[in-house]
């Protein structure tokens, strides 16, 4: 490599710590007959500033995973990174302080308090925290996000699509190392999953966030830079710029075939 620039980003770029991994993740349901393996040895790493989508049929584990990952279940055996931290073996208090500085949600039932303003909803978690909120980054995510007028509404007096605009905020607001979406457009009509997914995409292009969602939606996935698939407990397909064909082809391939047929494809 004669650049001497490049050389310097690759190298930097190499020893960059991934936002997130798991590694040989095992989760385990039951016992004896009953056993479930939700998680058979899964091994990822998310790398900083990119957009990842978790897909795969039902039961294959994607929710297993992602609460793993963020801290909200544990693991029966293998290790989670949220940046340089290892989870194992955090206590209570230290995952859920890890949950609240790291960490930032955007879930399918956006769990906003009806009680209060979209505004005191999306500076939640810093209140919570005791943290001062970044005034200039707040009114630049609130104007992005088109929420400037509805800062005084609470969540009854919004549309669906704000209400997901408000979470989208308060995930946003605290610039976490990471932001785990589970189905953040199950609820949504086509136009509001449209603009939240638009948002993350923008999220990690222009502020460099770093976004892993589950969807079962291909589309939603096509925003994504890299597509991760799952079948029984196990990544099958890791890929980077599918389109939604693709996306949808490869899922309906893997609802036809046992995972055991797939690795041999
Ligand atoms: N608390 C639990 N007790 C027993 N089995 C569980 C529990 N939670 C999940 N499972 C099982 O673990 C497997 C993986 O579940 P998981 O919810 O991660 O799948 P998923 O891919 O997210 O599914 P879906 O797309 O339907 O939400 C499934 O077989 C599920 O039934």
């Amino acid at each position: 490599m004669s650049n001497p620039a490049i050389a310097e980003q690759v190298a930097a770029e190499a020893k960059a710590p991934p936002a997130a991994a798991a590694y040989k993740l095992v989760k385990t349901y039951g016992k004896g007959e009953t056993t479930v393996h939700a998680l058979r040895e899964v091994s990822v790493e998310f790398a900083a500033g990119e957009f990842t989508a978790i897909m795969g049929p039902s039961g294959s584990g994607k929710s297993t995973l992602m609460h793993c990952l963020a801290g909200l279940d544990t693991a029966t055996s293998g290790n989670v990174q949220i940046g340089d931290i290892a989870l194992t073996g955090l206590s209570d208090k230290q995952m859920t302080k890890l949950r609240r500085d790291l960490v930032g949600f955007v879930f399918q039932s956006f769990n906003l308090v009806p009680t209060l303003t979209a505004r005191e909803n999306i500076t939640l978690p810093l209140d919570i925290a005791g943290k001062k909120v970044d005034k200039d980054w707040m009114a630049t995510v609130v104007e992005r996000l088109g929420l400037a007028d509805r800062l005084g509404h609470r969540p009854s007096e919004l549309s669906g699509g704000q209400v997901q605009r408000v979470a989208c905020a308060r995930a946003l607001v605290g610039r976490p190392q990471i932001i785990f979406g589970d189905e953040p457009t199950g609820n949504l009509d086509s136009r509001s999953s449209a603009e939240v997914l638009s948002i993350l995409r923008t999220s990690v292009d222009d502020f460099g966030q770093t976004v892993v969602i589950v969807t079962h939606d291909p589309r939603a996935a096509s925003y994504a830079d890299r597509v991760i698939f799952l079948a029984d407990g196990q990544i099958v397909n890791d890929q980077r710029g599918l389109a939604t064909d693709d996306i949808y082809e490869y899922m309906k391939h893997l609802d036809e075939h046992a995972p055991s047929q797939l690795a041999q494809d």
